[in-house]
């Protein structure tokens, strides 16, 4: 690929940011923080204090991702999955409540336009081949803003509705 096809496309174009703030929870194990899910953006980049509570799904088991200072989580998010053609897996997490303690995260999404508009997207023409055939169809980034918020953070990939 050439080294500015990524940029040529506007997977970094739009930028937001989503601060949290989970109060403690005298029952946490009644609730969640956030739900299981994968981001909807290019990339995310998230800044968490050093309470923890989040966690990654590896190999079907859930895995803390212990604070480290001053370090920032980088997850993959759905669009980089999509338009790899599966080369990069987008990370599944969730956040899990804290008895005694309040959370603050910042979440930074990396993204294309943020206006959902009639652009085409799907897997990157040069990737595939006949060993590599596309494991996704073609979309336009209204179809898949819509459907990533109506499908909602129920740990079910909106991936799956636009395989061929
Ligand atoms: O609070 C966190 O550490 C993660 C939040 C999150 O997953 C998100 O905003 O997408
Ligand atoms: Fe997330």
């Amino acid at each position: 690929l050439s080294s500015d096809m990524l940029k040529s496309m506007d997977c970094m174009k739009g930028l937001f940011m989503i601060c949290h703030y989970y109060p403690p929870c005298p029952q946490p194990d009644l609730t969640i923080g956030t739900n299981h899910h994968s981001d909807n953006s290019f990339l995310t980049i998230l800044l968490q204090d050093q309470v923890g509570g989040l966690q990654i799904l590896h190999q079907d088991c859930w895995v803390d991702v212990s604070p480290v200072p001053g370090a920032l989580v980088i997850n993959i998010g759905d669009f980089m999955q999509l338009i790899t053609n599966d080369k990069f897996i987008s990370a599944e997490h969730r956040v899990l409540s804290n008895r005694t303690e309040t959370r603050i995260s910042v979440a930074s999404f990396f993204t294309t336009n943020l206006l959902p508009n009639s652009t085409v997207y799907g897997p990157i023409k040069e990737l595939l081949s006949e060993e590599n055939p596309p494991i996704y169809r073609d979309f336009t980034l209204e179809e898949y803003t819509k459907g990533y918020v109506k499908k909602g953070l129920n740990g079910t990939s909106h991936l799956s509705y636009l395989k061929l």
